[in-house]
């Protein structure tokens, strides 16, 4: 039976999903329509007549940027905010930067779809050569976590998200949904695909096939334990989104040469 909701979502667009690039641990603001998709979000949600006790984000402003604008259209602008980078965008290693149509040509596109969206495989790991090594690994925000910087992941399978995220939905989210709390949480495509996979019981294969549009809230419909009780659904236009989650899989194919 259900007995709590909960609501999760991947941030509006940022300025490297137009560019079809793997922004990942980049800090990538939102860019004109993620700002408008966020708001858009707000809205749907008010007139679903939500409201939220807590909100947690990652540390990326992506996902911050994506919570306020959402709280401001409901009215909540005073519901606490936590942030913990255990909510992050999955590390995608040394494929951070790079166009996934060049990669898809050079790599092919099977290739591409196992590093992004298998469950147990993880990118080559980045290093100190890498163009953006030192934006994020030196980058203020992570000398403040739970655990030190040079423990921090270098790439991430999908598995190896869920387990950093774990802790902190089982310490921090988990508790507080038990004692009544309505929590919204703003993180990534692949942040909220780890704890889908967790809360719906998704097995390793079928994730694959799971793909999340950017300003698209997610209803989840929990039992006294936290498991999911049916599929979670996706609030909106459905044509819409379907359309949208086909886009971002695309994002993967090798694009057709313009003639
Ligand atoms: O930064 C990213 O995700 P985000 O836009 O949800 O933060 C990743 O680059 C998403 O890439 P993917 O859709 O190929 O997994």
């Amino acid at each position: 039976m259900s007995k709590y909701k909960l609501v999760m979502l991947r941030h509006g667009e940022g300025a490297w999903n137009i560019e079809n690039r793997f922004c990942s641990w980049v800090d990538q603001k939102l860019s004109e329509d993620g700002l408008r998709e966020a708001e858009m979000c707000g809205k749907h949600l008010k007139s679903l007549g939500f409201e939220f006790d807590l909100v947690c984000t990652s540390v990326l402003s992506r996902s911050i940027q994506t919570a306020w604008l959402i709280m401001q259209e409901l009215g909540q602008e005073w519901v606490p905010v936590r942030s913990s980078w255990r909510l992050n965008e999955r590390h995608y290693g040394a494929l951070i930067g790079l166009n996934r149509a060049e990669l898809a040509l050079n790599h092919g596109e099977e290739q591409v779809k196992i590093w992004r969206r298998s469950y147990d495989v993880a990118p080559p790991p980045i290093d100190e050569s890498h163009p953006y090594y030192q934006e994020i690994h030196t980058d203020r925000r992570y000398t403040c976590c739970d655990i030190q910087k040079d423990k921090l992941p270098k790439s991430e399978s999908l598995k190896q998200v869920l387990e950093r995220l774990l802790p902190y939905w089982n310490e921090e989210i988990a508790p507080e949904i038990k004692k009544g709390k309505r929590v919204l949480i703003s993180a990534h495509g692949n942040s909220t695909r780890a704890l889908l996979k967790h809360l719906e019981g998704i097995s390793d294969e079928a994730i694959i096939n799971h793909t999340l549009p950017t300003g698209v809230p997610v209803l989840l419909e929990l039992d006294e334990n936290l498991r999911a009780v049916k599929p979670h659904e996706f609030l909106g236009d459905q044509q819409a989104i379907q359309a949208a989650i086909k886009k971002v899989e695309d994002q993967g194919k090798v694009k057709p040469v313009d003639n």
